[in-house]
This record gives C-alpha cells, sequence and structure tokens, in this order.
C-alpha cells in the first residue's frame, strides 16, 4: 500500500536579526509550494552568529506565543501545509536551539537541539526535550536539528520510536553532513529532509562562517533524491512514498529492526 507524501524544503539566505525580512520572505517561497511537509532551516528567522548571548537574548522568542511560531502558524493554515522550522527560543532565562512544528491545526510541538555545536555552547543550553516524533497523519516526523546528525543514536532512536522521515533543519558548516545522512537513511530505513542556509556570517573578529547549502531529501535505500546547490536559494518539493520507509527489510532474510541484537550492545 502506497502513503505518498509531497515533502520540500526551503534553501535561504537570512539577514542577520531582521526577523521581519527573513519571515516575509519565507512566506513568498512558501506560497509557491505545493507540499504537505516543508522544511525551514536552523534559527531561520534571526541568522547564526550571535556576538554574545544578550544579542541571542533579544532575537530569542517564546513558543508557542512568539512572533516566529505564531506566523508558522499561520503560513500552515493558509498554505495548508506542516512546517517543521528552526529559531531561537527563550524560555525564561534559558536559550534553546530550538525547531516547532506547526500544521493547519495550528502549533504540534517543538524540540530543542540536545547536541550543541562548538561556540554555540556559549549561547544556548542542551535540550531537555525528547527526541520527538509527532504523528500528523499522512506521516509519523521526527525532528533533530544540524549537529544531531553526528551522534547516530539521534536518527536511530527517532527510527526506533516510528518516524517515517527525520526534518533536519541546519546551518552547515562541515561539509560532511550530506553524505553522512545517505547512511543515517541506509542504517534506519527512514527518509530524511535537510534544510541548510547559504552565505557567509562574519560577525565575529577571527571566525568567518560559510554555509555550505546542499539541503537535500534521501531515501531509505540512500538515494539522494533531490540535492539544492552549494551557494543558492532554492525552493524543492518532491513526492515519496512512505511505504519504503514502513518496510524494514532488505531482503527476505533481513529486516534492519527485528534483527538489531539489544543484548550485544551493551557496553
Ligand atoms: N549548526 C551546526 O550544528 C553545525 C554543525 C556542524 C556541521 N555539521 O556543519
Amino acid at each position: 500500500m502506497k502513503h505518498p507524501l509531497k515533502v520540500g524544503f526551503l534553501q535561504t539566505l537570512p539577514v542577520f536579526g531582521d526577523i521581519e525580512s527573513n519571515l516575509k520572505q519565507v512566506e513568498l517561497r512558501l506560497k509557491t509550494m505545493n507540499a504537505d511537509l516543508v522544511v525551514l532551516p536552523e534559527l531561520f528567522t534571526t541568522g547564526y552568529q550571535f556576538r554574545n548571548q544578550a544579542e541571542a537574548r533579544d532575537l530569542a522568542e517564546p513558543i508557542p506565543d512568539g512572533p516566529t511560531t505564531q506566523a508558522l502558524v499561520q503560513f500552515s493554515r493558509q498554505f495548508n501545509m506542516h512546517i517543521v522550522a528552526g529559531l531561537a527560543e527563550k524560555d525564561g532565562d534559558i536559550l534553546y536551539n530550538s525547531a516547532v512544528l506547526t500544521g493547519p491545526e495550528g502549533y504540534i510541538g517543538k524540540y530543542r537541539k540536545a547536541h550543541i555545536f562548538d561556540t554555540e555552547k556559549k549561547i544556548f543550553a542542551a535540550g531537555n526535550l525528547p527526541l520527538p516524533v509527532f504523528d500528523i497523519g499522512k506521516a509519523r516526523v521526527g525532528i533533530m536539528i544540524c549537529f544531531d546528525w553526528r551522534f547516530p543514536e539521534t536518527a536511530r532512536t527517532l527510527a526506533l520510536k516510528g518516524a517515517d522521515l527525520i526534518a533536519h533543519p541546519a546551518n552547515l558548516v562541515l561539509l560532511t553532513c550530506p553524505q553522512s545522512m545517505i547512511t543515517r537513511c541506509l542504517e534506519n530505513r527512514v527518509f530524511a529532509v535537510t534544510a541548510d542556509r547559504v552565505g557567509v556570517e562574519q560577525r565575529i573578529e577571527d571566525e568567518t562562517l560559510r554555509f555550505i547549502g546542499q539541503s537535500q531529501v534521501v531515501d531509505p535505500d540512500g538515494r539522494v533524491i533531490v540535492r539544492a546547490s552549494e551557494d543558492g536559494e532554492e525552493d524543492h518539493v518532491v513526492e515519496i512514498d512512505l511505504a519504503d520507509a514502513r518496510n524494514k527489510s532488505i531482503n527476505p532474510y533481513n529486516d534492519l529492526i527485528a534483527d538489531r541484537r539489544e543484548d550485544l550492545y551493551k557496553i
């Protein structure tokens, strides 16, 4: 039985700190997309390179009452789509590098990046929420954010929790992620939608960040269905069949989940 889903990503070039403009640009592009689920990059409305925690706090927002999440709810309703997007979250005095899921029915849930990368540790607290899988009816959507990919337990946990597809907002600066996500999909037989940004940020002396783009959709056989360029603002939508992810067999004798040897996976 087929389980079709139209999934897409926006590859963006945000203007640092200009939440309103970044939201407007995304709205104009989402309007043109015929998709069930669209993934937006990490920190898509603020940009990435905060000079200090005070600057990040000024730009971070409560979830779900802040303007970015409320705008995403409105976009989901207006364009009849689910959206996963990354944003800076403020919860009292604590800042998280978070992602939200919204749909035509409104705000659905959030995730806080568990594996904080490099100098992000000066800004954000490590996430304190479970690795999430949301059932949106047509699909079971797991969420991880950027550097979470480097820890194989993340994708594996989402797959074991029943994710058909991993929505992966990112701000990639290391070249290794796009090819590595092929393995994450192969070893778990899931789809992954990585939405990255492009451009350069050099707001901190002696720290120039070049974002690698290459947003992509990868299937459970490790095939790259579509990969964006390294430097373009691009929107892509592809139709996938989630039945490919729900079938964990790779031949009549091997089932990727049933064959796991948890009795041996002990340290
Ligand atoms: N924003 C990030 O978590 C970057 C992680 C390193 C990478 N994969 O580029």
